[in-house]
C-alpha cells in the first residue's frame, strides 16, 4: 500500500486488475453507541438480524412514501438551477448536488426541512458539510485502520475519537431529540425514521409468529402519494431514466471497491483458490466496470447497454429507413440542418413510407396519400393526439394544439363555431383597419427606399391583427416600438431560431421532459408570455362589466364556448363553469397569437417574394382585382370570397412554402394497416413531412416552378387532396384556416391593388429559410422592391 494515499484509486485499481493481482485489508470494532449498530460495521448474526429488520424499510411501498419528500427537495434544487439559468448560465455541479443530497438526507432521515445552499448558517448545514463533504484524506494515517485493524481496535475509543468528531456527535444528539419528540407526537412524517421504526417493529411481530397485513399500509400509501407532477409511479415507469442512471453508476461507481471479510475458511474451484477465515476479499468495482470483456468500449458513456433497443421496431416489419444511433436515433445534427432540404433528401432516398427514430421514439414518415388518408381521416380515432408535453400552467394547459383525447374533442367542438364564415365576417372589419395601416406604411417606403423587408413589414401587420382580433387592442407595431404589447410580443413570437440540440430533447425524450414538470415549463412560460396572460385576464374582467360589442375573437369565442352544452339527467346544461370558460378563452386567445402570427406573416412574405419574381402572375392577379372592383366599392369579405385566382395564388404559395414543415400525430390505439403489413403501436409517432410532400415530382410535376394554374378546379381534380397539407387534414386540421385565409386574402388583394412588387439587387434568386429545428419556416433576406400603382382607386 505504499503511496496509495496519493494514488488516483480508479486508475490504480484498473491497472492492478489488468495485472491480475489482489490486495488485503480491514475491519475494526467500533464501540461508540449509535455507531456500533451501523449495519456496515456489525458482524455475523447481529448483522443478519439488523439487516432483516431494516430491509422492509426499503420496500417499494415505503420508498414511495418518502418519494414526496425527495420531490420537495428536487423542486428546491430546480428553483436554484433556474436562478443560475438567469444569472451565470452555469453551475458547480458537485456543490449543487451535494447541497441537494444534504437536503434529501435532512428531509428523509431527520424529518427536517433545510436549504443547504440558501442558508449556510443553519447548524445542520454547517455540520453536515463537514461530516458528509470532507476533503479527500491524502495522508497515510487514513490507511492505518485498513492495514492494522487490530491495533486500532486495541486503541478503542482513543482511535474512534479521530472519527467521532464534534460534528458527527451533533447528529447523534440531534437524532436523540427527534426520537424523543416523536414518542410524544401523533404526527405523520413519512420519513426514514418513521418507516424504519415501523419496519423494525413489524420484524419483531413476525418473530413472534404474527401475520402482518400490508393492506392498511398500502391504503395509507395511496392517500399520501400525490399523483401530481413527477411521482414515484412515473419514475418507476421510465426505462430510459433508469438506463442513464445505471450507466452513470457503471462509469463512476461512487464506492470504488466493495469488500467482504471471510468468516469461515473457504475453498473455490477444487481448491484452486483457498481463502482463510479473516482474509479480505475485494471487488474493485471501478475496475470491474471498466473491463473491456464485460463492457465493450468501456470508456464510452452509453445508456443503450441496458436495453433491448427500440431500433428494430421498423426493421422487424420490413420497413426500412436511415440507420439510427444510440441516444439521438436519427436526430443527430438535425438542429443545424435546413429542415426543408433535410426532409426532401430523406424522402427522396427512402421513399413514401419509412421508419425514423426521434431518440428512441419510433416515428413513421409517410408521404403515401392512401396511408395519409387512412391515418389522418378514416381511422382518425387511432390518431387523435399530437406528441405533446402536458403543461400544468393555467391557460397553457387548455391550449387546443396540446390537448389530448376527449378534452381535445370537447374544446375543439366548442371553439370551432368561433371560426364559421359568419363569425369571421364580423372580424373582417378589424382586419381591414389593420390592412389600411399596413398600406400607409408601405406607401412611405415607396416614397423613401422603394423596397421593403417583407418579413419585418408583415410581422408587424400580423401582430396588429392579433392585438386587434385576439385582444381587442389597437396598436401600431411598426409605429410604436415602445408599446409594451409590441416589446413583449417581439420576444415571445419572434424568438431567434434555436440551433442547439437542446431543442430536440422534448421530442426525443418527452417523458423525461414532462418529468421535470414545472421546472421545464418555466423555460417556456417567460415573463413576456405572462404579460399576455395578465393582459387577457384584465381584458376579460373589463368585458364582464361592459355591454359594448367588439366583434373580436374574445367575443365570438365567448359566445361559442358558453353555448357548448352537455346533457345531465336529461337536462341540457352548460358544459363548463364561467371560470373554466374564461380559462379556455384565455388559452385559445394566447394560442391564436402563437399559431396565427408567424404562419401568416411568413406566408405574406413568401407571397410578396413570388409575386415580385413572377410578374405575369402579379399582373393577372391585378387584372382580376380591377375586374372585381367594378362590383365592389372596396376590398371586403364578400369580394375576396369571390376571387378564385386570388385563392389559387395563395394556395400555390402555401404549396411551395408550407409554413409548418412537418405535421404529426401520435397513435392512441394500436393500429394495423393493409392486413398487418404496417403495424403501429400506441404511443408511436407518425409524421407527414409537408414540405417534402409538396415538392414531390409525382404529385406536382416540375415542383420548383411557381404555378397557380395547378389550382384550377380541373387540375385539382387530377390529384388526391392528401397531396396538400398546408393546413393539415382531417378532424384535427388547422382550426384557424378560414381566419388565416381571410387575413391573407384581404391583405394580398388590397396591396396588389395599390402596389407593384419587383426584384431589387438584394432580392435573392431563391428564397432561403433559416437553418435549425424550426417549427415555422423563417424566410431570410426577403427584400423586395415596391412602387405605388397610383392609377387605381
Ligand atoms: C397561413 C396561416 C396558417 C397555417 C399555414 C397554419 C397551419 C396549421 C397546421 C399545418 C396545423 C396542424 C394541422 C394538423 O395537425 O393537421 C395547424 C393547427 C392549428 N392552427 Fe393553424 N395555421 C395558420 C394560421 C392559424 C391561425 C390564424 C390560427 C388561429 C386563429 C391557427 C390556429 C391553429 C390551431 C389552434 C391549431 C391546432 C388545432 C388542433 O389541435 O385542434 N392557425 N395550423
Amino acid at each position: 500500500m505504499w503511496g496509495i494515499w496519493k494514488a488516483n484509486l480508479p486508475d490504480y485499481d484498473v491497472a492492478l486488475v489488468q495485472k491480475c493481482r489482489h490486495d488485503k485489508s480491514h475491519n475494526f470494532e467500533i464501540t461508540t453507541k449509535v455507531m456500533r449498530k451501523w449495519l456496515t460495521v456489525v458482524k455475523g448474526q447481529e448483522w443478519k438480524d439488523i439487516r432483516s429488520s431494516v430491509t422492509p424499510a426499503f420496500t417499494t411501498g415505503k420508498i414511495k412514501r418518502m418519494s414526496g419528500l425527495i420531490k420537495d427537495c428536487v423542486d428546491q434544487l430546480c428553483e436554484r438551477l433556474t436562478g443560475f439559468t438567469e444569472t451565470e448560465g452555469k453551475i458547480d455541479a458537485k456543490l449543487n448536488f451535494s447541497a441537494f443530497t444534504i437536503d434529501v438526507i435532512a428531509r428523509c432521515a431527520f424529518g427536517l426541512k433545510i436549504d443547504s445552499l440558501g442558508n449556510k448558517d443553519d447548524p445542520f448545514v454547517r455540520n453536515a458539510q463537514l461530516v458528509f463533504n470532507p476533503s479527500a484524506n491524502k495522508s497515510p494515517i487514513v490507511l492505518l485502520p485498513i492495514m492494522y485493524p487490530e491495533l486500532c481496535a486495541a486503541l478503542g475509543r482513543l482511535a474512534e475519537h479521530v472519527f467521532v468528531t464534534e460534528e458527527l456527535k451533533f447528529f447523534f444528539k440531534f437524532l436523540e431529540n427527534v426520537l424523543s419528540d416523536r414518542l410524544q407526537s401523533k404526527e405523520k412524517y413519512h420519513d426514514f425514521i418513521e418507516v424504519i421504526d415501523e419496519s423494525i417493529s413489524e420484524f419483531t411481530e413476525t418473530v413472534n409468529g404474527e401475520t402482518v397485513s400490508m393492506w392498511s399500509r398500502e391504503e395509507i400509501d395511496e392517500i399520501i402519494i400525490s399523483q401530481d407532477e413527477v411521482c414515484h409511479e412515473m419514475v418507476q415507469d421510465m426505462p430510459y431514466l433508469e438506463m442513464v442512471i445505471q450507466e452513470v453508476l457503471r462509469f463512476y461507481p461512487p464506492l470504488v471497491r466493495v469488500e467482504r471479510q471471510c468468516t469461515k475458511d473457504y475453498s473455490y474451484d477444487n481448491g484452486r483458490i483457498k481463502i482463510k477465515k479473516g482474509q479480505i476479499v475485494t471487488v474493485p468495482a471501478y475496475a470491474l466496470h471498466h473491463m473491456e470483456e464485460y463492457y465493450p468500449n468501456p470508456e464510452k458513456f452509453d445508456p443503450e447497454r441496458y436495453v433491448t433497443s427500440t431500433f428494430n421496431y421498423f426493421s422487424d416489419q420490413g420497413i426500412h429507413g436511415p440507420k439510427p444511433i444510440p441516444i439521438f436515433g436519427n436526430m443527430w445534427g438535425v438542429w443545424k440542418q435546413n429542415l426543408p432540404d433535410y426532409d426532401m433528401a430523406l424522402v427522396k432516398k427512402y421513399g413514401k413510407v419509412f421508419g425514423y427514430f426521434d431518440g428512441p421514439v419510433p416515428n413513421l414518415w409517410v408521404t403515401d396519400v392512401d396511408l395519409i388518408k387512412a391515418m389522418y381521416v378514416k381511422d382518425f380515432d387511432h390518431f387523435v393526439d399530437r406528441r405533446s408535453f402536458e403543461f400544468k400552467t393555467k391557460v397553457m394547459r387548455k391550449w387546443l394544439s396540446l390537448l389530448k383525447g376527449q378534452e381535445w374533442k370537447d374544446i375543439r367542438s366548442s371553439v370551432t363555431p368561433a371560426f364559421t364564415t359568419g363569425k369571421i365576417k364580423r372580424m373582417s372589419g378589424l382586419i381591414k383597419d389593420c390592412v389600411a395601416k399596413l398600406c400607409d406604411r408601405v406607401t412611405t417606403f415607396t416614397e423613401s427606399e422603394g423596397k421593403i423587408d417583407a418579413k419585418l413589414t408583415f410581422s408587424a401587420f400580423t401582430m396588429d391583427v392579433i392585438a386587434r382580433c385576439a385582444f381587442g387592442l389597437k396598436i401600431d407595431s411598426l409605429g410604436d416600438k415602445d408599446d409594451p404589447f409590441i416589446q413583449n410580443a417581439q420576444f415571445v413570437f419572434n424568438p431567434p431560431t434555436n440551433k442547439s440540440p437542446v431543442i430536440l430533447l422534448p421530442f426525443m425524450y418527452p417523458d423525461l421532459f414532462s418529468m421535470f414538470g414545472r421546472f421545464t415549463e418555466r423555460l417556456f412560460v417567460t415573463k413576456e408570455l405572462k404579460f399576455f396572460f395578465k393582459l387577457l385576464e384584465n381584458v376579460l374582467a373589463d368585458r364582464l362589466q361592459s355591454k359594448q360589442q367588439y366583434h373580436d375573437f374574445i367575443e365570438v369565442a365567448d359566445e361559442a364556448i358558453s353555448a357548448f352544452t352537455k346533457v345531465v339527467d336529461g337536462k341540457t346544461v352548460p358544459m363548463w363553469s364561467r371560470e373554466i370558460i374564461d380559462e379556455i378563452i384565455m388559452g385559445q386567445s394566447t394560442l391564436f397569437m402563437l399559431a396565427g402570427f408567424d404562419t401568416t406573416a411568413t406566408t405574406l412574405t413568401n407571397t410578396c417574394f413570388q409575386l415580385a419574381k413572377n410578374p405575369d402572375v402579379q399582373e393577372a392577379l391585378y387584372e382580376s382585382i380591377i375586374a372585381k372592383m367594378e362590383n365592389y366599392d372596396d376590398v371586403c369579405h364578400e369580394m375576396v370570397q369571390d376571387m378564385p385566382y386570388l385563392e389559387m395564388v395563395i394556395q400555390e404559395v402555401l404549396r411551395f412554402y408550407p409554413p409548418l414543415v412537418r405535421i404529426e400525430r401520435q397513435c392512441t390505439k394500436d393500429y394495423s394497416y393493409d392486413n398487418g403489413r404496417i403495424k403501429i403501436k400506441k404511443g408511436q409517432i407518425i409524421t407527414v413531412p409537408t414540405y417534402a410532400l409538396h415538392h414531390m415530382e409525382e404529385y406536382y410535376p416540375d415542383p420548383e416552378k411557381f404555378d397557380p394554374e395547378r389550382w384550377t378546379p380541373e387540375n385539382k381534380a387530377k390529384r388526391s387532396p392528401y397531396t396538400y397539407m398546408a393546413f393539415g387534414t382531417g378532424p384535427r386540421n388547422c382550426v384557424g384556416m378560414r381566419f388565416a385565409m381571410e387575413e391573407l386574402k384581404i391583405a394580398v388583394c388590397t396591396m396588389v391593388q395599390k402596389f407593384r412588387f419587383f426584384p431589387v439587387a438584394e432580392t435573392p434568386d431563391k428564397l432561403h429559410f433559416d437553418d435549425g429545428f424550426v417549427t415555422v419556416l423563417q424566410p431570410i433576406h426577403a427584400i423586395v422592391g415596391v412602387e405605388f400603382r397610383g392609377n387605381s382607386n
